[in-house]
């Protein structure tokens, strides 16, 4: 189990990280989300041990002393896999893979690297040299060379951001359940909500230095404590209770997805379309309602200045109410 109890660190004055203290168990997945800059790489880099923390970093009974005490750096069980994946360039896909595996058993060293690149999707790339691979073939190599020597805690700043989308999701599933067979331990830093939605079990939002908050992914998402939490997950409204219910004066704020929001033909809150935004499914419609501007989803196009009327269930309403 990893352990962190009050783990601060400053690369200036300024502390980029004040006090930040949680628990993952073995086999986890954990998705640390937040806006550029909150401090998400700096964590993963204080639990590889690549910078020194005053705070308390546990695996299991054994502390983590960090690069002060290290010779080599970084924890040998661990993983990194960092923004820039510094990969061998003049080295084959495979031979980065195998790279830091052991020569003593050349059969056994093969079909770990034809498993790995079966994780990654990568097989048939396998003899092309590094240099010669794109940026999302290379991020996929550098993946399976994390893997290679079975860690038992894998840190991923990013670890798709070069993917194209048609294999993101696939490499995605592929890789967590990997890791979840393997009971390897996870810690993803992203800005992609569909990691911490989809794959996480739990999930730590950082803000101003702290942990603004944490919690499952689902309960953080149908819960957003404020607009900030809720706003890492996609497009988000602000409203007031005023806005949504008839005589109603409260000023009280009241999160909502545009996809909770609905179009009534009969009664609801009057609004004016602004624009419409085709987004595959849905069309996206930028309305506004008491001068405020809300978003929702619709199965058509809207007109620009149409007059509508939009309706939120009042069951989601009170259990929003911030
Ligand atoms: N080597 C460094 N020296 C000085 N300041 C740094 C250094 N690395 C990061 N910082 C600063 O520390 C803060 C946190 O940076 P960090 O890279 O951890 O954020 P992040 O949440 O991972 O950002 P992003 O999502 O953009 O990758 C930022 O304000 C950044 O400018």
């Amino acid at each position: 189990m990893l352990k962190l109890k009050n783990v601060s660190f400053a690369y200036a004055e300024e502390p980029v990280l004040k006090n930040i203290s949680f628990k993952l168990e073995k086999g986890e997945n954990l998705s640390v989300i937040g806006e550029s800059g909150c401090g998400k790489s700096t964590l993963l880099k204080l639990i590889y041990g690549l910078l020194h923390t005053d705070g308390e970093i546990f695996w299991g009974e054994k502390e983590l002393l960090g690069p002060k005490f290290n010779l080599v750096p970084g924890e040998p069980s661990f993983k990194y896999l960092a923004q820039d994946f510094d990969l061998m360039l003049p080295l084959s896909a495979a031979d980065n893979i195998g790279k830091h595996l052991s020569n003593q058993y050349p059969q056994k060293k093969k079909k770990r690297i034809k498993e790995l690149l079966e994780v990654v999707e990568m097989t048939e790339l396998a003899d092309k040299k590094a240099k010669l691979l794109s940026g999302g073939q290379q991020q996929r190599v550098a993946l399976a060379r994390a893997l290679a020597k079975q860690p038992e805690l894998l840190l991923l700043d990013e670890p798709f951001s070069h993917i194209d989308h048609f294999r993101k999701n696939n490499l995605r599933r592929r890789l967590f359940a990997y890791l979840k067979d393997h009971n390897i331990a996870c810690i993803v830093a992203t800005h992609d909500s569909t990691d911490a939605l989809s794959f996480a079990d739990k999930t730590i939002v950082l803000k101003n230095a702290k942990i603004y908050a944490e919690n499952s992914p689902a309960e953080l998402y149908q819960n957003p404590p404020n607009k900030y939490v809720a706003s890492l997950f996609g497009d988000v409204n602000e409203l007031m209770l005023k806005d949504l219910v008839e005589d109603e004066s409260s000023r009280k704020k009241v999160i909502l997805y545009p996809e909770e929001i609905k179009l009534s033909k009969t009664s609801g809150i009057e609004a004016t379309v602004k624009k419409s935004w085709f987004k595959g499914k849905t069309w996206l419609i930028e309305a506004s309602l008491n001068k405020k501007t809300v978003y929702f989803n619709h199965s058509q196009e809207l007109k620009e200045g149409k007059k509508i009327k939009l309706k939120v269930s009042e069951k989601l309403i009170k259990s929003r109410l911030k």
